[in-house]
């Protein structure tokens, strides 16, 4: 199991602010020791978070876990306890005047007016940003509820649109003007497969146009369908974050047993100090410090049936669940 300190990310310690409007930065965000307590419960402890700029970094996390809290932190939205916040290479929130007309962001109760329509509750969002001439309001408006499909619906009242379609006005608030960073709050809450497969899609279109994106999910295949990078927080801390495709191969390969003896394999290779896990599949068996003969050996020797064994890449459910809960046995699926 690798450690929070062996794997939290490389990066330098400072970014140099750089002042021009629009200046690259190497990191669309950045926060140091960022801490927040609410009376006796400790929310976000002490997270270094990296956000490279041009990336699709997944914020991947239990319930409870702190990512909607270092969310609204990231956004000037919650004052953090102690630590700092760097957005587009300036620090919040002294400079959020200046940045967060570049950030767009769908979290948790946007504040739409419930009697109002979907396309007024936006056109007062558009009203507000600084970046959109008033002459461009309604061009904009349109274009953003054309994107994520509400065009159709643009004109019925808020509190009859369906969750999945609160989560589309949200996203088309947070997409009223080009950004160079976007921040989704498990945007795909209450979204059907072709919804999901929407947000997936506009997050591609985000990164091809160099917008960098944070979005936040419990739902690992989402976040490994759509990032490039993950940060991964349980109780508060960051357990992990870099590059997603370094991250998975510092897992190391792993066979799936398929068997109908799944408890007793776990427990013949724990036994040989094997590390295995029931899988919704069957036994996820890690390969490090063992070999494919060694592992099919203990289980003969156990009397364990074995229907197939074959070699696995090491999943992002593999490396979250090594992390999350540092155990080499897990049950997570039932039946044989
Ligand atoms: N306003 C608040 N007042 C008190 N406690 C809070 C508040 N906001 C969050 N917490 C607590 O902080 C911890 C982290 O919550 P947070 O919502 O950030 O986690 P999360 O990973 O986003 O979870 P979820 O996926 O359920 O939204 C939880 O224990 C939560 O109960």
């Amino acid at each position: 199991m690798r450690t929070r300190d062996a794997v939290v990310a490389e990066g330098s310690a400072t970014t140099p602010s750089q002042d021009a409007p629009g200046a690259p930065v190497e990191y669309a965000a950045r926060t140091r020791g960022l801490r927040k307590v609410y009376g006796g419960t400790v929310a976000v402890d002490g997270v270094d978070l990296d956000v490279p700029a041009g990336s699709v970094l997944g914020m991947l996390g239990p319930n409870g876990s702190g990512k909607t809290t270092t969310i609204r932190m990231l956004l000037g939205l919650t004052t953090p306890t102690s630590g700092s916040v760097e957005l587009l290479g300036r620090p919040l929130p002294e400079r959020a005047g200046d940045v967060l007309p570049a950030v767009g962001a769908m979290v948790e109760g946007p504040g739409f007016y419930p009697f109002l329509s979907g396309r007024d509750n936006l056109l007062r969002f558009a009203a507000m940003e600084p970046l959109l001439p008033s002459g461009s309001v309604r061009v904009a408006v349109a274009d953003a509820l054309e994107r994520v499909g509400l065009a159709d619906a643009a004109r019925r009242r808020y509190r009859g649109y369906s969750l999945g379609m609160k989560q589309r006005l949200g996203l088309a608030a947070a997409l009223l003007v080009p950004r160079r960073l976007v921040v989704l709050d498990e945007p795909t809450n209450g979204l059907d497969p072709a919804g999901t497969r929407e947000i997936r899609r506009m997050i591609g279109e985000l990164r091809g146009s160099g917008t960098t994106v944070i979005v936040s999910s419990h739902l690992l295949a989402e976040i490994e369908a759509v990032c490039t990078h993950v940060a991964v927080l349980s109780r508060g801390s960051l357990l992990a974050q870099g590059d997603l495709a370094t991250l998975l191969e510092a897992g190391g390969p792993a066979l799936l047993v398929t068997t109908p003896d799944r408890d007793a394999a776990v427990t013949a290779l724990l036994a040989e100090g094997v590390s295995a896990r029931r899988s919704s599949e069957g036994v996820r068996v890690e390969l490090t410090g063992t070999s494919a003969p060694r592992v099919v050996a203990a289980l003969v020797r156990s009397d364990v049936e074995v229907h197939e064994v074959r070699r696995e890449r090491a999943g992002l459910e593999d490396f979250f669940t090594q992390l999350t809960e540092g155990v080499s046995a897990t049950t997570e699926g039932e039946g044989p």
